[in-house]
């Protein structure tokens, strides 16, 4: 069986990547997440990922750990190579991913989709207030990346609007990725 398609799930920061992520995996188990690696403390919450120094950073890269990586709001984000054996079983394989990386991504995989998910500006401030992992400079930092547009020439992109419930956005996109490995 071909590897299952890769979907990178993107956004401004506060747009609800994580949350519609978890969502889609608790409705379809077969849909599948990649646990990133990240260099932030364990204990901050959202998303499971693993939290490393930027020493084992570097180490992993010069390993080969990663399929993908990239910096952002003063983090590195990693993507394990052990994503190859989630997309051996399972129906399609979520990956939250910096919009400045998805070039890279689709050429890294082929088999490739995007998720560019949406909310209107007012909910993405409120959202990351609500959610307290940043501090006020960094949601403000965070926010003056909303707009970031995606790079063109990707092969599939479907926009979807989480400014409504979460429900509602994970029935829109489950009907839109019927037609594959349904
Ligand atoms: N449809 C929704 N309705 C109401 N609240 C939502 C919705 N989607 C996400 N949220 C809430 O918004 C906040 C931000 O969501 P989440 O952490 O999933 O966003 P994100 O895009 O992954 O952000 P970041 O890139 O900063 O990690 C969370 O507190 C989450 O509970
Ligand atoms: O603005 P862009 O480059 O699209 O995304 C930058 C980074 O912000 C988010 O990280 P986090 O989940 O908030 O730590 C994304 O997942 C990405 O890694």
């Amino acid at each position: 069986m071909n590897p299952a398609p890769v979907i990178a799930v993107v956004g401004p920061s506060g747009v609800g990547k994580d949350s519609v992520m978890a969502a889609l995996a608790a409705r379809d188990p077969r849909i599948r997440l990649v646990r990133r690696v990240i260099t932030r403390r364990s204990e901050a919450g959202g998303e499971p990922f693993e939290g490393v120094s930027e020493e084992e950073f570097a180490r992993r890269i010069a390993a080969g750990s990663f399929v993908l990586h990239w910096s952002a709001h003063g983090l590195r984000y990693g993507i394990p190579a052990a994503i190859t054996d989630l997309r051996r079983d399972a129906r399609a394989v979520l990956v939250n991913l910096s919009r400045s990386v998805l070039a890279e991504a689709e050429h890294a995989f082929g088999n490739f989709a995007v998720i560019s998910l949406t909310a209107r500006p007012e909910l993405l401030a409120a959202r990351l207030a609500a959610r307290g992992r940043e501090d006020e400079a960094q949601r403000t930092q965070r926010l003056s990346r909303a707009a970031l547009s995606l790079p063109d020439g990707l092969s599939r992109v479907i926009e979807i609007d989480n400014s409504g419930s979460l429900d509602d956005t994970v029935d829109a996109i489950l009907s839109q990725l019927q037609p594959e490995r349904a």
